[in-house]
C-alpha cells in the first residue's frame, strides 16, 4: 500500500537576481528591485513530498527523524543563513526560486528511504514554486 508524506523545512537566505549574460541595464530591466547589488533576503519554506509503501512494521512511508537528519545535513546546513549567489550550484544559474526548487529536488532525490514526488518552495507569502522532475529526463543529465 503506497502513501504520500509531506514535510516542511524553513531556512533564511539572501540573494540577488543577476546574470553575467546581461549588461547592467538589462539586468536592472529584467530583474528590477531584485537586481539591487546589496541583495535582499527571504524566509523560505520548503515542503517535500515523499512516497513509498507503508512499512507494515512501522506504519511509515519513512521515518520523519531520518528525513529530518537528511534535511539538516543536505539542505539546512547548506542553505540556512547563506547568500545563495555564493553557492557553487548558483555559480552559473540565476538564484530564482524556480532554480532553487530544482536544486532542492536534486538533493532530496538522493534520500535513500523513500521516493521523492515533488518539492514546493515558498519564497514570500505571494510567491511559491513547485518542481516534480522532468517527465522525460534526457539520459545522462541527472
Ligand atoms: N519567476 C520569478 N520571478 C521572481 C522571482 C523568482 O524566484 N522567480 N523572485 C523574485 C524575488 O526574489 C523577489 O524578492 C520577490 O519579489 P516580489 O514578487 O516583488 O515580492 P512580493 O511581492 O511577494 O513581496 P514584497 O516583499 O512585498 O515585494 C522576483 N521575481
Ligand atoms: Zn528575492
Amino acid at each position: 500500500m503506497n502513501a504520500h508524506l509531506n514535510r516542511r523545512y524553513h531556512f533564511s537566505a539572501s540573494h540577488r537576481l543577476h546574470t553575467e549574460a546581461y549588461d547592467a541595464a538589462k539586468n536592472r530591466a529584467v530583474f528590477g528591485k531584485c537586481n539591487n547589488p546589496h541583495g535582499h533576503g527571504h524566509n523560505y519554506t520548503v515542503q517535500v513530498t515523499m512516497s513509498g509503501p507503508v512499512d507494515p512494521s512501522t506504519g511509515m512511508v519513512c521515518n520523519l527523524a531520518e528525513l529530518d537528519a537528511f534535511a539538516q545535513t543536505n539542505l539546512l546546513a547548506r542553505f540556512d543563513h547563506m547568500n545563495l549567489n555564493t553557492l557553487n550550484c548558483f555559480a552559473n544559474m540565476v538564484s530564482t526560486t524556480e532554480n532553487l526548487s530544482i536544486e532542492i529536488y536534486r538533493i532530496f532525490q538522493r534520500f535513500p528511504a523513500a521516493h521523492l514526488e515533488r518539492v514546493h518552495v515558498e519564497e514570500t507569502s505571494n510567491n511559491s514554486f513547485d518542481y516534480a522532475g522532468d517527465a522525460t529526463p534526457t539520459p545522462g543529465t541527472i
